[in-house]
């Protein structure tokens, strides 16, 4: 494709873009009304939104757009899994500036098509507007299937802690990359492109669990939310986590203690859960702390202490 998102104007980029779209049976309207419809036989629906902005959480110069669509989408449809939900569509509100290579959002789009595919959703609507940094909005639905959403507030004294998916993968690619390397590749293209685990959510509603999250900012930051809404204590432990040899590698090439990366980095969406002690658990959930009572403070300690450092990413702290 020639040109530019200006030369093809506003309902030449729509076209383009939905032109991309497969077409969805579960999907009863989709682009190209205003507005769609999407069956919801639960009777409730699961909204989540989360953004993407140039600069912020991604860089051109390190991921393709095709990666910036799948991750932007892999980020919403994480949370709509993390309530124990299937995803069913997704809105892309797009903003980008009118000398931008047309290819950029239309291979966007591709990756947000395919990150769909791998939840079992699809692309329903969206907007596009001309403005100087690319953002990529999202919004997100999910169907509960007839059970109950599994929030952050209903973890209990007793249960057990267990993650599935990657935990610092991400942030040691972003390490990789912000000093200026490409490589070890398997690092770079987990921050490039996560793979949450979409199907350890709702199967975790079925297993009964008690609260569940995504890892977004960072499993200590993420997990003080679930304390915070729980009223509990959530105690790790260190050593129940495995730091692949190659992040060791990196930690010791770049200056930094691998596990800073395993309990407070962001953006691989491993979902993270609480069990009553007594549910059997898959191999696939590692368990990796308990809940305790708050005794005042609700909080999340690694090995009895506090975590002394940020337990991930906030957008108005110190990076
Ligand atoms: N601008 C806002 N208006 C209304 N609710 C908001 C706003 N920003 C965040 N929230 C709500 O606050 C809660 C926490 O938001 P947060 O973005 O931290 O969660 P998340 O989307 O799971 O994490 P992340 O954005 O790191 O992926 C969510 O329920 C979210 O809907
Ligand atoms: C260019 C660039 N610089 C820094 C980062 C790291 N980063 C950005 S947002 C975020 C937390 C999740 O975001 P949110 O809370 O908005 O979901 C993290 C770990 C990045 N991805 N790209
Ligand atoms: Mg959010
Ligand atoms: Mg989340
Ligand atoms: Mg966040």
């Amino acid at each position: 494709m020639k040109g530019t998102v200006g030369e093809l104007g506003e309902f030449g980029l729509i076209r383009e873009l939905t032109a991309r779209l497969p077409s969805t049976p579960a999907v009863e309207l989709g682009p190209g009304d205003d507005a769609a419809v999407v069956a919801a036989p639960d009777q409730r629906v699961v909204a989540t939104t989360d953004i993407l902005l140039e600069g912020r959480h991604f860089r051109r110069d390190w991921s393709t757009a095709y990666d910036v669509g799948r991750k932007a989408a892999a980020q919403n449809l994480a949370d709509v899994a993390a309530m124990g939900a299937v995803p069913t569509a997704l809105l892309l509100g797009l903003v980008v500036p009118a000398d931008l290579p047309a290819t950029w959002p239309v291979e966007l789009m591709d990756g947000i098509r395919d990150e769909c595919h791998v939840a079992g959703a699809a692309v329903v609507g969206g907007d596009v507007v001309r403005g100087d940094v690319i953002t990529v909005a999202i919004t997100a639905l999910g169907d509960l299937r007839g059970k109950d959403a599994v929030t952050r507030s209903g973890a209990k004294p007793g249960d057990v802690v267990a993650v599935t998916g990657w935990l610092g993968w991400s942030a040691a690619g972003h390490a990789v990359l912000s000093r200026g390397f490409r490589s070890p590749r398997a690092f770079v293209e987990a921050h490039r492109r996560p793979e949450p685990p979409y199907h350890a959510g709702p199967a975790a509603a079925e297993l009964g669990a008690t609260s569940m999250t995504d890892v977004s900012d960072g499993l200590v930051a993420d997990l003080g939310h679930i304390a915070e809404a729980s009223e509990v204590r959530i105690d790790l432990k260190a050593a129940d986590f495995d730091v692949p040899a190659q992040m060791s590698d990196i930690g010791q090439a770049v200056g930094v203690d691998p596990l800073q990366w395993v309990l407070s980095g962001g953006e691989d969406h491993a979902i993270v859960a609480t069990f009553p002690p007594e549910v059997k658990l898959p191999a696939r959930w590692r368990v990796i702390g308990e809940v305790g009572r708050a005794g005042g403070k609700p909080q999340v300690t690694v090995d009895g202490a506090p975590w002394d450092t940020a337990g991930g990413w906030d957008h108005f702290g110190e990076q």
